[in-house]
Formats: structure tokens, C-alpha cells, sequence
């Protein structure tokens, strides 16, 4: 392919908006100068950070960013001691992570693309696996057991990112470098899988795409870009017209509040794809041997009730709650339940059957809502007292976030229950 020609500096003013910092002009030169195509797009300094705007009016279906494969990095950019990739499916997260951090190391390291990823201050206020202790147990239980996931997920990366790239290859970076550059990975890649990567595990298909990782996301997927791949590299379509100025966002994915606050560090004040998890509270209903039935069955946790109804994992786990542990595996009624998860009887016809149960599940899902009402209340009304206290003056950013999602919770609940009367 002939090379472009390099951009001439008005030209590049063209993809920059007043006020972005000097170090995006740098990555942009860098991109242009590399063959990436950008069209009709700018740079902008947004309320939510960085994103991509529309420099002129956009048309549905135009492609505004190409990004080539030389640009990315990812699996094959890694060097993996002594074995291919492929063949020994490596912790991909953890080594891109130490390529970042070490960039801080390198010899005459000045690369565009580190200049302008955010501080870490960012990502430790923003991401509730850098929150403390007294914040992450008063947010919403799913929020506070990923987040440890999180953690420990973190600790073992940064041990095989130790063996493996710090002593084994002599590359250099500390455990806070590490961190933030964990944070980066996981918040700025993209899914890339073309073709010949067919082998690939798909936790491993993971890319740092340079101009592609500023759009913001949106939850509105049928009208955020697409974002498309092949061996070539990574493309940005519209699905809908841009006025001039007007933000342009992609999808990360059809995400709720809590996983996009738990792996990106926010959450979308109005997000249609919003939903609770209540397995606190389901479970609280639950004895072991009924968690044990239903591990065996696929249906234990991952409890969600949205603004107008609870999901049919809920209701077969309530179903089940209504049977005592001495009924269990005995009688007609357990194996009606057995058929119903076994799609061997309708649901309609186990609602008909069982109708006194099935008031009982009701009662039961009612109490589950007061109890998420009644607990999000009193750990709302505790991060309120810390938010006064000013031992917690520097954890103010991570109180806030942790406050609004109750927040959002408790106004899913109220509208739940409206459409549920
Ligand atoms: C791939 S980066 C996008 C560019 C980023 N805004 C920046 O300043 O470099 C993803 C991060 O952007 C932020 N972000 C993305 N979409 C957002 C949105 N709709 N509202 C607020 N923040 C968003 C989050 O901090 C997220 O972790």
C-alpha cells in the first residue's frame, strides 16, 4: 500500500478542537503519519473527558476512522519467552499491562500513545477496585464482590507479569506502574478477533486501538457506531446522521450500571440497558441445598430485576425457595419444577398447577424488593455520614459514585414497582 503523505499542520488543527491538551496533537501526527484514516471526526474535550466529535455534518453508514493493524497492540506485540502465544495461551491482560507500564522505562520512551492516557488518580477515584474497605462495603453487594474479583485478578496478573516480563526479560516498571497500567488495559481495549486468530481464546482477543479508545460509550446500540474488524485492522461506521460538534459515541457493549462502573469507572445517568442484580437478597432466601439444586441446574445466581419485571432465573429460584429442603427430591411437585427447568413442562401450565405457590413467590419477590429498598437506604444513609466526616475527605469521588447508584437502584425499584402494582 503507498504511503500517505504526511499531514500538513493545518490539517492535523483539523482533527483537534480548542482546548485538547498538546500531548493528543502528538498521537494524532502519529496516527496520520501511520496511514490511519480519519474523516469528518474531532478530538474534543468533553464533561465526561476526552472524546470524539463531529467536525462537520456526518452522514448514516460513512466510515470516520480506520485504524491499520500495524497501529494495534495486542498478542502478536507482546514478546512471550520462549513459546508462541498460540500454542501457550498466556495472560494476555497481564502482559499488555507490563508493555504499558514499562513504556515508562524504555529507552528515549516518549510515546504518543502513553503521553495521553489518564493519570492514575483517575482510575483510583473512578474504579471501585481501588476504593477502600469502608466504601466498597456499604456499595451494592454485586459491585463489592467484583470488585474483589478484581483485586485478586490484579494481584495474580502483576505476580506472572513479575516472573514472566520483570525478572525473566529484565522489563522494568513498580507495582503502582503496574496498576495503572492494569486500569488502562481494561478500561481502553477493544475485542479484536480476525479471522486467523481463530485459535485465539477469546479472553485473549483483547487490542489497544490509539484514536479508536477515545470514543466514549453509549448504550444506545443501534445508534452508537459500529466498530468492525478484520486482518487490516479496526473500522468506524455510523448508524445514524451527526451534526456538526455533536459527540460521536460507540457501544461498549449492552452493559447495566454496575458492570460499567466496575470495569470502565462510570455510569450512564439515563442507561436503557439498566437492570439490579439481587442475588443478595434472592440468595438470603435460599438454603444450601437449594443453592446446591440450582448450581446443579445453571440457574444459581445472576438474579436481575429491571424497571418492569424480575428475570426468569428469580422466579425459578423463588419457585424452588417455596419448597422445603424436606420436599426436596421427593413428590410430584419438586419433579414439576425439575420438568419446568428441563423446558419438559410449560410455564404456563406449572402457574396453573401451583397457583397458591406461585402467590407464595410473589409474596416471597416482594419481600426480596423491601429488602433491597430497606438495605440500599441504610448504606446510602452511611456513605452520607462518611461523606461529612472529613476522614473521608479524599475518598469523596468514590463516596459520591457509590451514593448515585443507589440511587439509581432504588429509583429502578420505584418504577418496578409502579408497572407491578
Ligand atoms: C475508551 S476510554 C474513552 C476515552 C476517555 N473518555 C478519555 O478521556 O480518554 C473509556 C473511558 O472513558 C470514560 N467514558 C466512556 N464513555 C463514557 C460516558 N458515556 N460517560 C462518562 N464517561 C465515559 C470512562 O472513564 C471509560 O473508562
Amino acid at each position: 500500500m503507498p504511503k500517505r503523505r504526511r499531514p500538513s499542520s493545518s490539517h492535523r488543527q483539523d482533527f483537534l478542537a480548542d482546548g485538547v491538551p498538546e500531548a493528543h496533537q502528538r498521537l494524532l501526527e502519529h496516527v496520520l503519519a501511520n496511514n490511519a484514516r480519519l474523516s469528518k471526526v474531532k478530538i474534543a474535550k468533553l464533561p465526561h473527558g476526552i472524546g470524539i466529535v463531529a467536525s462537520e455534518r456526518v452522514q448514516k453508514n460513512e466510515e470516520i476512522t480506520f485504524i491499520p493493524k500495524s497501529l494495534l497492540v495486542n498478542l502478536y506485540d507482546i514478546e512471550f519467552p520462549n513459546s508462541s502465544p498460540i500454542d501457550h495461551p498466556t495472560k494476555v491482560h497481564s502482559s499488555l499491562a507490563a508493555y504499558v507500564a514499562s513504556q515508562f522505562h524504555a529507552p528515549n520512551s516518549n510515546d504518543p500513545f502513553i503521553s495521553i492516557l489518564p493519570p492514575f488518580s483517575s482510575f483510583k477515584s473512578s474504579m471501585p477496585l481501588f476504593w477502600s474497605k469502608e466504601v466498597l462495603t456499604n456499595c451494592p453487594p454485586w459491585i463489592h464482590s467484583f470488585a474483589l474479583k478484581q483485586q485478586e485478578k490484579l494481584k495474580d496478573d502483576y505476580e506472572h507479569a513479575v516472573k514472566v516480563h520483570r525478572d525473566a526479560r529484565g522489563v522494568e516498571f513498580s507495582k503502582e506502574e503496574f496498576e495503572w497500567a492494569w486500569a488502562v488495559v481494561n478500561t481502553r481495549t477493544i475485542y479484536y478477533r480476525p479471522k486467523k486468530w481463530y485459535k485465539v481464546p477469546a479472553e485473549d482477543c483483547m487490542t489497544m486501538c490509539p484514536f479508536i479508545d477515545y470514543y466514549n460509550h453509549d448504550a444506545r446500540g443501534d445508534e452508537s457506531c459500529t466498530v468492525s474488524f478484520s486482518t487490516d485492522g479496526l473500522r468506524v461506521t455510523t448508524q445514524k446522521p451527526y451534526a456538526p460538534g455533536e459527540e460521536i459515541f460507540v457501544t461498549y457493549g449492552e452493559y447495566n450500571n454496575d458492570h460499567l462502573l466496575v470495569e470502565y469507572g462510570f455510569a450512564l445517568p439515563a442507561n436503557r440497558a439498566d437492570n439490579i442484580n439481587i442475588d443478595h437478597w434472592v440468595f438470603s432466601k435460599l438454603s444450601s441445598r437449594h443453592q446446591e439444586i440450582l448450581r446443579e441446574m445453571s440457574f444459581n445466581g445472576g438474579y436481575l430485576l429491571d424497571e418492569n419485571e424480575v428475570c426468569y432465573r428469580t422466579m425459578m429460584a423463588l419457585r424452588l425457595a417455596i419448597i422445603s429442603d424436606d420436599d426436596l427430591g421427593i413428590g410430584k411437585r419438586y419433579w414439576d419444577f425439575v420438568k419446568l427447568v428441563e423446558g419438559e413442562m410449560e410455564e404456563d401450565e406449572y402457574v396453573e398447577l401451583y397457583e397458591m405457590d406461585e402467590k407464595m413467590v410473589g409474596g416471597m419477590l416482594k419481600e426480596v424488593v423491601e429488602a433491597v429498598v430497606k438495605y440500599g437506604e441504610e448504606k446510602t444513609e452511611n456513605l452520607r455520614q462518611m461523606l461529612a466526616d472529613e476522614e473521608f475527605l479524599e475518598q469523596k469521588d468514590s463516596i459520591g459514585s457509590a451514593i448515585e447508584r443507589w440511587g439509581q437502584m432504588i429509583d429502578i425499584i420505584a418504577k418496578y414497582r409502579e408497572k407491578n402494582k
